[in-house]
């Protein structure tokens, strides 16, 4: 695995008041564990427009308004000295990854008479179709909860989007982006992903348009940062008592004293990544046994279609049909060494009888299937942070969304196999910060990598 410290990653909120000296954060950390957020078994989103539930499957809260400093919210009259060093709006920033494409809009609440006056008739245009949809074409999505407003980024104040499509849909999308005269706005756009390297001759022979690309392992790095500082107060939780369905709650964490840790990105395949300070990161692991995986295998065994629908047949399922337990092997526990029956000792290994497998369901394959990578995950995790010597342990990725199960279950695993050592720690934008990492480079690039805008629509 590569190991390689990688150096470049930096903390990017600033202008944003920080709550926290030493002794609030310490004061903070003393509280941690106590502000607990009301907490449910998750529904399952189904990705219907305007119903799009939190990730615990609750209804939205109204979007989040962050405190910004005295005198950084300038009114729209205002003129920013900074405007002249941004580059040329609209501002996205793009991650392009094996399976989802994320998109990150930065809609500017603060825009000057003079930049108001100028504004192409195109941008409006493109602002108003964002913000009044949730769902564009047939496969992209806005999610609407997880908006931040009164943000700063890169010395401007606005709101940030957050936008989903299966990147499988990326020609539609770059035709959509055509139709809205995108095509005729910048001559660069940022990106990150895997993708920003497969698509780089598609956007310049489509659109023609130049992807400037970032590593998605240092965007990765500084969203989470710039993320964290920016909704301090309620982006990072953890389940308390993952396992009991009566007393797990969700639990916000304070991650204002964060180094080191280890981040877990869970997308098609997994990262995993040792976070020793705000410039200093290892990707430390990997396995290709990921999100990907789960979907994959789900969609062959239950014929299932789509990722919803997926964690809808686990969370109706029983994997004790399936997998073989430390007590089908031992009938009960395996007490010497701490082995209590309920454990999984075979996943899927039930599956040779030829009788268990025909009284198997769908929905208890999809629920072993979602078990199997979940644990797999959390061995991996486990043994990384062991062999690093860190406690914290940070789960992103898009494989979380709407996934209740997995995040109790890793919760369960890291603290019970490390005997409390460890804490499995969750986050709200679950799958967005690579594409918010790429924002922040797009921000600090003011007119070097985007030509002025030109035409009007
Ligand atoms: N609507 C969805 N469609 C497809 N997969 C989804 C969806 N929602 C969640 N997922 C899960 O999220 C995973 C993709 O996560 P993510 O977007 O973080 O990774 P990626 O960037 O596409 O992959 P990689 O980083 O490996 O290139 C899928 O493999 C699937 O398990
Ligand atoms: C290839 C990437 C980095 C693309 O995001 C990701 O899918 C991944 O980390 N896969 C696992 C590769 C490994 O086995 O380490």
């Amino acid at each position: 695995m590569p190991g390689e410290r990688k150096k470049g990653a930096r903390r990017a909120s600033d202008a944003v008041a920080r709550e926290g000296d030493t002794s609030q954060a310490s004061e903070r950390s003393k509280n941690d564990a106590e502000r607990s957020v009301n907490r449910g078994e998750g529904e399952v989103g189904d990705g219907s427009e305007g119903t799009l539930p939190t990730t615990n499957g609750h209804t939205e809260p109204p979007p989040k308004t962050i405190k910004v400093a005295a005198g950084e919210m300038n009114g729209a009259t205002s003129h920013h000295p900074a405007q002249d060093a941004t580059p040329p709006m609209p501002w996205f920033g793009m991650d392009i990854g094996g399976t989802l494409t994320k998109l990150v809009y930065f809609e500017p609440t603060d825009l000057s008479e003079a930049e108001e006056e100028s504004e192409v008739e195109t941008i409006k245009n493109i602002r108003r179709y964002l913000k009044s949809n949730k769902a564009y074409g047939e496969t992209g999505h806005r999610d609407a909860h997880l908006q931040m407003e009164s943000v700063s980024v890169g010395n401007r104040i606005g709101t940030l989007h957050f936008i989903r499509f299966p990147t499988s849909e990326m020609r539609q999308f770059l035709e959509l982006c055509k139709s809205k005269g995108m095509a005729s706005l910048a001559s660069t756009i940022c990106a990150t992903g895997g993708g920003a390297y497969k698509f780089e001759e598609g956007f310049q022979r489509e659109m023609n348009l130049t992807l400037h690309k970032f590593d998605e392992l240092d965007s990765l790095i500084s969203g989470i940062e710039y993320i964290e500082d920016n909704n301090m107060d309620s982006e990072c939780y953890y389940f308390l008592n993952p396992r009991s369905p009566n007393l797990c709650q969700k639990v916000t964490y304070d991650f204002s004293n964060p180094y080191p840790f280890l981040v877990v990105n869970i997308g098609s395949g997994v990262s995993i990544l040792a976070v020793d300070g705000p410039d200093d990161y290892r990707r430390v692991s990997g396995t290709s046994l990921g999100g990907g995986t789960f979907l994959g295998l789900c969609c062959l065994l239950t014929g299932c279609n789509t990722f919803e629908e997926a964690i809808e047949l686990a969370a109706n399922g029983n994997n004790e049909n399936i997998d073989k337990l430390v007590r089908d092997i031992y009938g009960g526990d395996y007490e010497r060494f701490g082995l209590s029956g309920d454990i999984v000792a075979s996943s899927f290994g039930h599956m040779n009888s030829a009788e268990k497998r025909a009284n198997v369901s769908r929905e208890d394959l999809a629920c072993a299937t979602l078990i199997t990578i979940t644990n797999n995950i959390g061995s991996i995790a486990r043994m990384v942070a062991a062999n690093e010597k860190i406690e914290k342990v940070l789960f992103v990725g898009n494989f979380l969304r709407v996934n209740p199960i997995s995040m109790k279950l890793l919760s369960h695993a890291m603290e019970f196999w490390s005997e409390g050592k460890l804490k499995a720690i969750f986050l709200e934008h679950e799958g967005y910060f690579g594409a918010v990492g790429c924002l922040l480079e797009l921000m600090k690039t003011g007119d070097q990598t985007t030509s002025s805008t030109t035409t009007s629509g």
